[in-house]
């Protein structure tokens, strides 16, 4: 390994191009090596002013690109499990944006790809883990001093989706965030759902169905309800309270200013992640460059994104069906140790 890094970036699109200006500017220790986007141009733009990245039109020539030493997936869901299987043929240590392989099948090849190798090359994009706040919250559940947690409240609203969003992926895109951060605040994995929706908000696009309450219950016996809404047309709010034995804590409101003048409060709203999770996606790109740099892997793993992928495809059998959906796990083999804490 050279002084810093050589990163491949494969998909230059929000995410991609967020995460290169990421890996050129704010983060230490690695560098752009190789973009790869079907969409050369979209690259191009993205990696303009950057010296010596070569771009591609295909990912997985990008992963045999000189100098690349270690891969960031951010092209859409469904490309990410040619990739990822790629990325450990070659040995090549990854950060994979979420969600890691929407259907479960394909999340369960990673899973066992991975296990073949009898070593972790893989984390996952579930950055809330790396946010204050969730940090704050997790210490507060892990300390005990609430008492045993009841119930996580959760919203998460976007001013609005994408035009390819589905109502499926109101689920397992973007409930994934929630169904992680549960997993990960509760130490429990989610066992059940339920998904409920109302008359679609006339700001959505005709057909999708949004908002929609989704409802996960534990092996913990712990009950998570998430509000998610995706075309809210007002901010990006992400808002998440833990009701517990002898004590509730909230979070999703402290990440700005509030100012007071005659006779009104304002406060301003994030109007997307970038923004509200700036800080998250900084100290989770950092922290997986330090780590891979000691040839380590930590954060989120193959086996979260499995698991999130597993109870979302649950979720959006609940959605279509309008029934209670068990959630069925493949066993977990040994490298992924208990339920993620
Ligand atoms: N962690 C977060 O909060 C967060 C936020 C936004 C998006 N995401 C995730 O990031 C990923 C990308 O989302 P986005 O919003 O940037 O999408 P986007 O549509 O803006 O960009 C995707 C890009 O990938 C390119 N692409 C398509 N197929 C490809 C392939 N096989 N190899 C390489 N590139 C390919 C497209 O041409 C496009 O430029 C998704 O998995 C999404 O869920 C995560
Ligand atoms: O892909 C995005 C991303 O994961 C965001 O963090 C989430 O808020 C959006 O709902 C989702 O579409």
């Amino acid at each position: 390994m050279g002084d810093l890094l050589g990163v491949a970036v494969l998909g230059a699109g929000h995410m991609g191009a967020d995460h290169i200006r990421r890996v050129d500017q704010v983060v230490s220790g690695a560098r752009v090596v190789a973009v790869a986007d079907p969409d050369t141009d979209r690259a191009k733009e993205a990696v303009a002013g950057l010296d010596a990245v070569t771009v591609h039109e295909d990912a997985v020539a990008a992963l045999d690109a000189a100098g690349v030493e270690a891969v960031l997936i951010a092209s859409p869901g469904p490309a990410h499990e040619e990739a990822l299987l790629a990325a450990f043929a070659r040995g090549l240590p990854v950060l994979c944006e979420k969600p890691m392989v929407p259907d479960s099948t394909g999340a369960l090849r990673v899973v066992e790809a991975e296990a073949r190798l009898g070593r972790r090359l893989a984390q996952i994009g579930f950055m809330r883990r790396y946010d204050a706040e969730y940090q704050r919250l997790k210490s507060l559940l892990d300390s005990g001093q609430l008492g045993r947690p009841l119930m996580l409240h959760c919203t998460h609203r976007n001013v609005s989706s994408p035009p390819y969003f589905t109502s499926a992926m109101l689920i397992d895109s973007s409930v994934s965030h929630e169904i992680d951060a549960a997993r990960w605040l509760l130490g429990q994995e989610l066992t059940a759902v339920t998904v409920l929706s109302p008359r679609s908000s006339a700001n959505a696009p005709e057909g999708l169905l949004d908002p929609q309450l989704v409802l996960f219950e534990t092996d913990g016996g712990a009950l998570v309800d998430v509000e998610v809404f995706v075309n809210c047309g007002f901010g990006y709010q992400v808002r998440c309270e833990a009701v517990c034995e002898s004590g509730s804590a909230r979070i999703g409101d402290d990440h700005t200013m509030v100012v007071t003048t005659r006779g009104s409060t304002h406060e301003d709203v994030p109007l997307d992640y970038l923004v509200r999770f700036a800080d998250a996606y900084d100290r989770e790109v950092q922290s997986w460059v330090d780590a891979t740099r000691q040839g380590l892997v930590t954060g989120p793993s193959v086996w979260d994104g499995y698991a999130s992928s597993a109870v979302a495809e649950a979720g959006v059998r609940a959605l279509d069906s309008g029934g209670r959906v068990a959630v069925e796990l493949a066993p977990r083999p040994d490298l992924y140790g208990n339920v993620s804490r």
